[in-house]
């Protein structure tokens, strides 16, 4: 569905944006760095809006520098900053951007009420709070039923009720066949909806694989145990050197062990292994 091949970009002199990926028809595909690590300028590029790069960036068979109007009809859009006209109402919103679709749009008072605002569709959007602002422009994203989705943070700020209705529609949509890109630094939203990753830093992909591959491939999950000796002792050891541990195998033995608990690593922590810094 999408195709990255070779591309590069450059605000300046600089060279920023190099990279090669590909996204599957109905994945979710997560775009994870820190601030300034070009998530927002890649998806300026994939989106049509950027179109100065070198390379391949090809979505949904077309390259993004050529596009033509219909380009927009299977692509939806959900940055970060929501754009929104305050004056007009919710409902009428929806109305005047599904006019510039020539696709039958889905039902408006069906997506109000998909993320909580049916009761809110005749008020003037400059009356919304943020998060009711974050949640309509979500669904001016789906109005026209894209085949594939570019969310920006979709539940940043988000009360943690808001935040659940976001995400179960993003997997309702994965489920309809619906491709999507989103943009986080939240690894556990990431690692809940992702079927990939990208940890992106100064324009460069560092890793990319499934949330469980990466936490299972690089990093070691642990187990946490806890006995007496005179007074409550804690120690750790790897999950697979358990039979090296001689302290945990005589406590076995004389079934001493108060409890025993495994951890495995955070996303997180695998992005904090291979990137050198800290997302959360
Ligand atoms: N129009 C522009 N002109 C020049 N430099 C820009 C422009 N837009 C972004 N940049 C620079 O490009 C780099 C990447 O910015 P970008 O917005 O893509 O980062 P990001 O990963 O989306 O960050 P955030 O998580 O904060 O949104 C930053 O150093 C930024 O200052």
């Amino acid at each position: 569905m999408i195709e990255v091949i070779d591309l590069s970009f450059s605000y300046n002199d600089r060279p920023f944006i190099d990279m090669n990926f590909s996204v599957k028809k109905g994945e979710i595909f997560g775009f994870l760095g820190p601030s300034g690590a070009g998530k927002s300028t890649l998806q300026k590029i994939l989106t049509g809006l950027i179109r100065s790069y070198k390379g391949n960036a090809i979505v949904n068979k077309t390259e993004c520098k050529s596009y033509k109007d219909d380009f927009y009809e299977n692509i939806g859009v959900d940055f970060e900053f929501p754009s929104l006209y305050e004056k007009l109402t919710g409902r009428e919103n929806l109305k005047f951007f599904g006019s510039l679709y020539s696709k039958k749009l889905r039902d408006v008072d069906e997506l109000l009420k998909m993320v909580g605002l049916q009761n809110d569709g005749g008020k003037k959007v400059s009356e919304y709070s943020k998060g009711m602002k974050s949640r309509l422009n979500f669904i001016k994203a789906l109005l026209h039923n894209p085949d594939i989705l570019f969310l920006d943070e979709p539940t940043s700020g988000l009360d943690p009720n808001n935040s659940r209705i976001m995400k179960n529609i993003i997997i309702n949509e994965k489920e309809k066949g619906k491709t999507i890109i989103l943009t986080t630094h939240n690894m556990v939203d990431a690692t809940e909806l992702c079927d990939k990753v990208a940890f992106i830093v100064d324009g460069n992909i560092k890793a990319l694989d499934s949330p469980h591959n990466l936490i299972m491939s690089k990093g070691a999950a642990k187990i946490k145990y806890t006995f007496m000796d005179g007074k409550e002792e804690i120690r750790e050891c790897m999950l697979g050197k358990t039979s090296e541990d001689a302290k945990l195998q005589e406590l076995i033995m004389s079934n001493r062990i108060l409890s025993i608990h495994s951890s495995e690593p955070t996303l997180n922590d695998i992005f904090a292994e291979v990137t050198g810094s800290v997302l959360q």
